[in-house]
């Protein structure tokens, strides 16, 4: 059977999703993405979208992402072969590569996670400690917690990649977190306006095209990483493995002359900077989230500084180790990532052969969209989907693990990054909750209206730190 997007065609639903469009791109980006998460409610689990030439398919609920991701994992392996991301990445690196590029950066960036991991824990309690500092310096005044807290998760790529980290205040690190979030928004605006371009091309050369600003940022990001790559060449000492960047450098040695190897500059810059693209904000964002729910649910802030009073104490910094020992804490953390959403429609795949789903019947090339959102607010598997409710996740008072909860998405392309994005958000959410209560400023309502990209972003927010001793 094969699968026909044309009853959508007719539907108000699909009015609203291009509504404004044509003026703005972003607008189809941001609101269309909330749009197909309602659609889902109307057309199941499985349905395309067709906006002239553009058609992607959305998948949606637990079963439905799991059989693309999990049980079709070979043959959804693929990104979509993007003539613009084409430009940028060209090819090389993690995120957006294919084939035999993917499979060898993948498996390399795989071991070399997993061998520096041992220092991911001393990396993160150090940072804790500049974080708690800088924010200790607002001395409970409202302040936007925003710069401070992507500076400190910033700092642990910088410190894992290339072996230093910066000051908060620093311009040049200011501007690398600038272009760092100004180029993954522009990615998912990417994925779509290329086949906008095919479609109306008379249409959008007229537009001024937000996405060309990622190229500019793109720039500014490989020059400072370039410079980064030729100093670690100058000091390069075999017998140390150090940073991700040394370790990528000795494989180059290893694989010279090996015509078949993909261990090279190309590779190595784009490699780098995908993990500072895909680290930084999705952690930042979850982080800024767990702020924001603690300040909204007072209650739940007490009862996480109860646990945090009771196990770690006021003044030992928080370890790993403690993680087992407080449920009520990790709880809170898992609810953090369901209810902040933070990566909503995944990151689009290719389908590398024809193949069936769901009974439709979807060409080789299909793209598709795996909407996480669906699995975090299905109402068949939470009990309270549109509430913040850390009891999702306990049972008798232990931590309770839920199969249908995929923040890190699933299959080959599942996120690399999962331990050290768990490792960040319990230590510096457990070392701040540690030091402060975070309150809304005085006569100030707290929201929780956020903006969409490929990552959903609370809009910006002032707190209170206020410290506890
Ligand atoms: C709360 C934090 C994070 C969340 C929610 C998150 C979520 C995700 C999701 C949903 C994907 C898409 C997987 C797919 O295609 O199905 C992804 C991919 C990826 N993530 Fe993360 N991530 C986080 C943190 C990190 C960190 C800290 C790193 C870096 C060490 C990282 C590195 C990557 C990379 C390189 C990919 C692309 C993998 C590939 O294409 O093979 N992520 N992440």
């Amino acid at each position: 059977q094969r699968f026909s997007p044309s009853h959508l065609k007719e539907t108000s639903d699909i009015l609203s999703f291009v509504e404004g469009s044509f003026g703005n791109l972003h607008l189809l980006v941001l609101r269309g993405q909330w749009t197909l998460f309602q659609l889902t409610g109307r057309y199941g689990n499985i349905f395309s979208v067709q906006f002239g030439n553009l058609t992607f398919v959305v998948v949606s609920g637990y079963q439905m992402v799991r059989e693309a991701l999990v049980h079709q994992a070979e043959i959804f392996a693929d990104r979509p072969n993007i003539p613009l991301l084409q430009e940028i990445f060209r090819g090389f690196g993690l995120i957006s590569s294919n084939g035999h590029i993917w499979r060898q950066q993948r498996k390399f960036a795989l071991a070399t996670l997993k061998s520096l991991a041992v220092n991911f824990e001393d990396k993160v309690q150090e940072e804790s400690r500049y974080l708690v500092e800088t924010i200790g310096e607002e001395k409970g005044q409202p302040f936007d917690p925003h710069y401070k807290i992507n500076g400190a998760v910033s700092n642990i790529i910088c410190s894992i990649t290339f072996g230093s980290r910066f000051e908060y205040h620093d311009n040049r690190f200011q501007e690398l977190l600038h272009s760092l979030a100004e180029t993954l928004n522009g990615l998912l605006l990417c994925f779509i306006s290329h086949q906008l371009y095919n479609s109306f091309p008379l249409i959008m050369r007229w537009l001024p095209g937000p996405f060309r600003k990622i190229f500019r940022h793109w720039e500014k990001l490989q020059y400072f990483v370039k410079g980064v790559i030729a100093k670690h060449k100058e000091d390069l000492d075999q017998s140390e493995a150090g940073d991700y960047i040394n370790c990528y450098l000795k494989e180059i040695e290893k694989y010279k002359g090996d015509t078949s190897s993909y261990f090279h500059e190309e590779n190595l810059l784009c490699s780098t900077l995908d993990l500072f693209l895909t680290g930084t904000e999705t952690t930042a964002t979850a982080i800024r989230w767990a702020l924001l729910y603690m300040a909204a649910y007072p209650h739940i802030q007490e009862k996480v500084q109860q646990e945090i009073n009771a196990v770690v104490g006021q003044w030992r910094q928080p370890s790993m180790a403690d993680k087992e020992n407080m449920p009520y804490t990790s709880a809170v953390l898992s609810e953090v990532l369901r209810m902040g959403n933070v990566v909503p429609l995944g990151v689009p795949r290719m389908a590398t052969s024809d193949t069936t789903l769901a009974g439709f019947h979807l060409p080789k090339g299909t793209t598709l969209m795996t909407s996480l959102t669906s699995i975090m607010f299905d109402k068949n598997v939470w009990e309270t989907p549109d509430t913040f409710n850390p009891e999702h996740f306990l049972e008798n008072g232990q931590y309770r693990r839920r199969e249908a909860f995929l923040p890190f998405s699933a299959g080959k392309r599942a996120c690399p990054g999962e331990q050290l994005a768990r490792t960040e958000l319990f230590i510096f959410f457990v070392a701040l909750l540690q030091k402060f209560t975070f309150q809304a400023p005085a006569e100030a309502e707290l929201s929780f209206a956020f903006t969409l990209s490929l990552t959903r972003c609370p809009k910006p927010f002032q707190l209170r730190a206020v410290p506890r001793t």
